[in-house]
C-alpha cells in the first residue's frame, strides 16, 4: 500500500498506513487518570467518513478507527482523492489521519479494540419481498451488528447512527444480547446524525443538536454519559439531548419528513403561482417573515433529491401503515407524490415550451448532483428530468463541476433508468466546459443551484446557441430580468414570464 506522508496537527511530518495500536492513557483536567477511548465506525460512507473524521479532529485523545467492506472506498479515504466531496473535509482528514485517525477494512481488529461502536451503514429502501418500496432495509445494519456480536471480545457500547426505522435498536440489543460471551455485555444507543451534503463539516462542528437515546437503565445511561462525554469535547450541553431510544429514532425520521415537507409545500405553491400570475419567490418571502413560519426550507425547486428525504419518508409511510394508520401514511406519501409531480412538471414544460417536440434537440443541461457543493446525485431531480428529455429523444450536453462522467452515466443508462440503454447512451454528451456544452444547443437547463451558473457569460453563451433561444431555470439563481434582456425565452419555477420575441 503506498505511504502518505502528511503533516500533522502537532506539525511533523508523518508516513503512515496503518491503524497505530497501543492506546496512551491520559490525564484529564483535575488530572485523574481515564483511558482514551477507543472509537471504531462500521461504513466509510457520506456518514461515516465525514461525522468520524470531526470527531477525530475535535477530540485529539480518541483513537478513532474507521472501517468498511469496500476496498475502493478506503483505498480512497488513505489517498489525496478522498472518496466524497465536502467542503472543508479534505483538510480535517490531511491532519487527523495517521494521527488518531485511521481508515482500513480489517473490520474485526476495529471492533476488538474498540469500546464504543458507531454503525453507519446505508439503510436504503427496500427493493424485494415485504415492504417492497417502502420499508428500510435493515441487511447492511444486521450484518453488522452480528460482526459485533461474533469478535467483540469485551463490554462495548453500540451507537446506532444509520438512520433506521423505530425498532431497529431492539432487533440489535436481541442479536447481540442472544450472543453474549463471558466477560462481554453491550449497550445499544440510538445517535442519529442530521448533517445536510455540502455543509457536513459545519453541520456536525456546530450542530443545532445532537440526540443520544438510551435504555432507561443505569446501564443505558452511563453509556449515554459515555457519548454525552465524547460530544462535550466541542458542544455544549444544552445542545445534547437525551432521550428514549425510540424517540431519538423517531426525531430523525420526522425531521427529515418536516423538512421535504415544506420543499413540497411551496413547490405546490409555485404550481400555483404559475396558474394565476403570482411570484412564488414573492410568497415564500413574505410567508417566511412570520417568525412561526420561519424562511428556511422554502425555496421552490425542481423537487427535493439527496439519498435520505424520500427514502426517509417512505419509511414514515411504511411505519403509520404497519401500526394501522391509514391516514397518517397517507399524509406523509402525498408529501413524496408532490415531488415527483414537481419535477415530471418541469421536464413536461420544457417539451411543451420547445415547441412540444425536443426530439433530436440538443439542450445544455447544467448541474447533476442533487444540490450544490457536493457531487452526489442520488435521487438527483436531475436524473429524473434528464431521464424524461431523453425518453423523448433529446440530445443533452451535461456539465456539473463535481460529478463524474462515469456517474452520470450509469446513473442515465441503468436498468432502472431506461430500457434502452445503447440507444439512451447515444444521446448524452459529458462536457467540462459549460461553454463549449452550450454550442448549438436550443436551451439551457439548470438543474443544480451551483454558484457558478449565477456569473456565467450568458450574452456569449447564447451567441453559440440555435435561435430561438431557451433558458429553464429549474433552482431559480440567475438573474431572469438580465438574461431576457439578452434575448433569452426565459422559464423558471413559480413564476411566468411574457414570452420574449427580441
Ligand atoms: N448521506 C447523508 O447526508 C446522511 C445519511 N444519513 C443516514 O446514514 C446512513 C449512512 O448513509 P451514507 O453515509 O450516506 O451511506 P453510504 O452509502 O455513503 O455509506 C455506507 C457505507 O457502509 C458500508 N457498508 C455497508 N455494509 C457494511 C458492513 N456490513 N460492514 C462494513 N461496511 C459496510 C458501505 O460499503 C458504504 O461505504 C443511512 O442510514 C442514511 O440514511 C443520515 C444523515 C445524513
Ligand atoms: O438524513 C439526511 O440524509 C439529511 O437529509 C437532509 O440533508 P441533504 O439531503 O444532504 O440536503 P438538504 O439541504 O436537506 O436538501 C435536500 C434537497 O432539498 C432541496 N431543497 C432544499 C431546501 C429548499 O428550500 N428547497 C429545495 O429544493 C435541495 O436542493 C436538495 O435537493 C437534511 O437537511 C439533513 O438534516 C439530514 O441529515
Amino acid at each position: 500500500m503506498e505511504l502518505i506522508t502528511e503533516t500533522k496537527r502537532d506539525g511533523q511530518k508523518r508516513e503512515h498506513d496503518h491503524p497505530a495500536i497501543g492506546l496512551p492513557v491520559a490525564q484529564d483536567e483535575e488530572g485523574i487518570s481515564m483511558v482514551i477511548k477507543n472509537v471504531c465506525c462500521i461504513g466509510a460512507g457520506y456518514v461515516g467518513g465525514s461525522s468520524c473524521s470531526v470527531l477525530a479532529w475535535k477530540c485529539p485523545d480518541i483513537h478513532v478507527h474507521v472501517v468498511d467492506v469496500s476496498h475502493d472506498t478506503i483505498k480512497q479515504w488513505n489517498s489525496h482523492n478522498l472518496p466524497i466531496y465536502e467542503p472543508g473535509l479534505d483538510e480535517v482528514v490531511k491532519e487527523c489521519r495517521g494521527c488518531n485517525l485511521f481508515f482500513s477494512n480489517d473490520i474485526d481488529r476495529a471492533v476488538r479494540e474498540a469500546d464504543m461502536i458507531f454503525i453507519s451503514v446505508n439503510t436504503p429502501t427496500k427493493t424485494y419481498g415485504i415492504g417492497k418500496g417502502k420499508a428500510a432495509d435493515l441487511q447492511y445494519v444486521e450484518v453488522c451488528a452480528r460482526k459485533i456480536a461474533e469478535v467483540a471480545n469485551g463490554p462495548k457500547i453500540v451507537v446506532e447512527k444509520s438512520t433506521v426505522p423505530i425498532q431497529a435498536a431492539q432487533f440489535i440489543t436481541h442479536i447481540l444480547a442472544a450472543n453474549t460471551k463471558p466477560g462481554v455485555s453491550f449497550q445499544v444507543l440510538s445517535n442519529p446524525e442530521f448533517l445536510a451534503e455540502g455543509t457536513a463539516i459545519e453541520n456536525l462542528v456546530n450542530p443545532d443538536r445532537v440526540l443520544i437515546g438510551g435504555e432507561e437503565s443505569s446501564g443505558g445511561e452511563s453509556a449515554m454519559e459515555e457519548l454525552t462525554w465524547i460530544y462535550h469535547h466541542w458542544i455544549p450541553q444544552h445542545n445534547i439531548i437525551t432521550l428514549s431510544t425510540w424517540s431519538s429514532q423517531l426525531t430523525k425520521l420526522a425531521s427529515n419528513a418536516f423538512l421535504a415537507q415544506r420543499v413540497s409545500s411551496i413547490n405546490a405553491i409555485s404550481a400555483v403561482c404559475e396558474a394565476i400570475g403570482a411570484d412564488v419567490s414573492q410568497v415564500a418571502d413574505a410567508v417566511g417573515r412570520d417568525s412561526r413560519i420561519g424562511s428556511k426550507f422554502l425555496h421552490a425547486s425542481v423537487g427535493f433529491g439527496g439519498s435520505c428525504f424520500e427514502k426517509d419518508l417512505l419509511s414514515l409511510v411504511y411505519i403509520a401503515e404497519s401500526l394501522n394508520l391509514p391516514e397518517v401514511a397517507r399524509y406523509w406519501q402525498h408529501v413524496n407524490d408532490i415531488n415527483h409531480y414537481q419535477r415530471t412538471r418541469f421536464g413536461q414544460r420544457i417539451t411543451a415550451s420547445l415547441f412540444n417536440t425536443v426530439t433530436d434537440k440538443a439542450l445544455a443541461v447544467f448541474g447533476f448532483a442533487f444540490k450544490k457543493n457536493t457531487g452526489d446525485t442520488r435521487e438527483s431531480p436531475a436524473r429524473c428530468i434528464c431521464s424524461q428529455l431523453l425518453e423523448e429523444g433529446a440530445r443533452i450536453n451535461i456539465y456539473d463541476p463535481k460529478v463524474e462522467r462515469q456517474q452520470i452515466m450509469n446513473d442515465l443508462t441503468s436498468t432502472k433508468a431506461t430500457s434502452e440503454p445503447e440507444r439512451i447512451q447515444k444521446l448524452i454528451h459529458i462536457y467540462t466546459d459549460p461553454y463549449q456544452a452550450v454550442i448549438d444547443t436550443h436551451a439551457i437547463v439548470i438543474l443544480t443551484e451551483w454558484d457558478e451558473f449565477k456569473s456565467y457569460d450568458y450574452k456569449k453563451m447564447l451567441s453559440v446557441m440555435k435561435k430561438p433561444a431557451f433558458l429553464f431555470d429549474g433552482r431559480k439563481i440567475i438573474d431572469h430580468e438580465a438574461v431576457i434582456k439578452l434575448g433569452f425565452n426565459t422559464h423558471t419555477i413559480g413564476k411566468k414570464f411574457t414570452p420574449n420575441t427580441l
